[in-house]
C-alpha cells in the first residue's frame, strides 16, 4: 500500500454503484481509503473488501475529524509517500464539522483530484442512507439495484429452536448481528456455507418468530437438497416475498412455508447460480 499512487477516499458502506465509480478512476497501483464511522452495517469492516480488488485501509473518523486540511494532506502523503491521484466524490467533505471540500482538495494537494459526478438510478441519486432505507421496507430490488449486487449478510451458526426440522422445514440459523436486517419477513435469497464457493438456492426468513416463541431469528432453508452447515452462512437477498405473520397452529405454517418454497424456487430458478 506504501506504493499506491492512487487512492479512493470515503465511508463506502455498501460498496454501491456509486463508489464503484471511484474505484473505476484508480489506477492499478492504488488502495481504497475507507473512513469509519461506526455506522457500517451493509459492508461492515471487511465486509468490503468482497467488492474490490483494491487492497483497503481503515481510518477511524475520530483519529482524522480534527485535521485541518493541509494536515489531512500531509497525513496522506505520509501514509502514501508516492501519492499522485486521489479521488473523491461529488459531496465529498472531511475535517471539522464538515468544513472541506473537493475543492479544498484540489488547491491542498499538488496532484491530481479526480471527483466523480453524481451516479443517479432512474433519476435518484445513488446513497447508502437510501439503501439502508429500501432494506428497511423491504424493497430488496430497489436496494440490489443501487448496490450493483446482492444485498448479503454473514452470521455465525446458531442453534435454533429445534422444531424447524421436526415440524416444519430445516433451517440453518445465523446470527448477524453487525448487519443491517431487511424488513421482518420472508425472503427469496442464496445461500452459502462455510466455505464452499456456489451458493445455494435457499427461502429465508427474517425476524421475531412470532408464532412460536416470538425470539428474533435469521434463517435460511436451503431448496437443493440436505446440507450440513458448521460455522457461518452467508445470505444473499433477492426478493421480498411476504410479510412476517403469525399463523394460529404449526400446520398453517407449515403450508405457508410451502407456498414460500415454491415461489422462490420458481424465482430464483431464472437466476445463474
Ligand atoms: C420460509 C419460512 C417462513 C417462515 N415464516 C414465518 C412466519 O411467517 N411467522 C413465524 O412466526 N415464523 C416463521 N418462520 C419461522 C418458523 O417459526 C421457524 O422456522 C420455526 O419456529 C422453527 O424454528 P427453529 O429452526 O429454531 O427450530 C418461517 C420459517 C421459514 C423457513
Ligand atoms: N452517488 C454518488 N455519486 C458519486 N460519488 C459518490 C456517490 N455516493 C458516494 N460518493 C462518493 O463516494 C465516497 C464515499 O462516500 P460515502 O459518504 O461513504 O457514501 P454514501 O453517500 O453512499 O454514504 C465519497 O467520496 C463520496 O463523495
Amino acid at each position: 500500500m506504501k506504493e499506491s499512487t492512487s487512492i479512493a477516499i470515503g465511508g463506502f458502506d455498501g460498496m454501491h454503484i456509486g463508489h464503484q465509480q471511484l474505484f473505476g478512476a484508480l489506477d492499478e497501483n492504488s488502495t481504497i481509503v475507507v473512513i469509519e464511522t461506526g455506522y457500517a452495517n451493509l459492508t461492515p469492516k471487511k465486509e468490503r473488501e468482497h467488492f474490490s480488488h483494491h487492497p483497503i485501509i481503515y481510518l477511524e473518523l475520530d483519529d482524522i475529524r480534527h485535521l485541518s486540511g493541509e494536515e489531512f494532506i500531509a497525513f496522506l502523503k505520509e501514509k502514501f509517500p508516492k501519492l499522485q491521484k486521489i479521488v473523491v466524490g461529488y459531496d465529498f467533505h472531511f475535517g471539522k464539522n464538515r468544513k472541506y471540500s473537493f475543492n479544498d482538495l484540489k488547491t491542498l494537494f499538488d496532484g491530481e483530484v479526480v471527483v466523480i459526478d453524481e451516479v443517479t438510478l432512474h433519476g435518484d441519486s445513488v446513497h447508502s442512507h437510501k439503501i439502508r432505507a429500501k432494506l428497511q421496507i423491504g424493497d430488496i430490488e430497489g436496494a440490489n439495484a443501487f448496490l450493483g449486487h446482492n444485498y448479503t449478510i454473514k452470521g455465525r451458526v446458531v442453534s435454533g429452536q429445534g422444531i424447524g426440522k421436526k415440524e416444519l422445514v430445516a433451517t440453518i440459523n445465523i446470527e448477524a448481528k453487525e448487519f443491517l436486517m431487511p424488513k421482518e419477513g420472508v425472503y427469496a435469497t442464496l445461500t452459502r456455507i462455510d466455505d464452499e464457493e456456489h451458493f445455494h438456492p435457499s427461502v429465508s426468513f427474517v425476524g421475531h418468530r412470532v408464532t412460536t416463541d416470538g425470539s428474533f431469528a435469521v434463517e435460511s432453508h436451503i431448496l437443493d437438497g440436505e446440507v450440513s452447515c458448521k460455522e457461518r452462512a452467508r445470505i444473499s437477498f433477492v426478493n421480498f416475498i411476504r410479510e412476517n405473520k403469525k399463523f394460529d397452529s404449526l400446520d398453517e405454517l407449515r403450508k405457508a412455508i410451502k407456498k414460500d418454497i415454491a415461489i422462490a424456487s420458481k424465482e430464483l430458478k431464472f437466476l445463474q447460480l
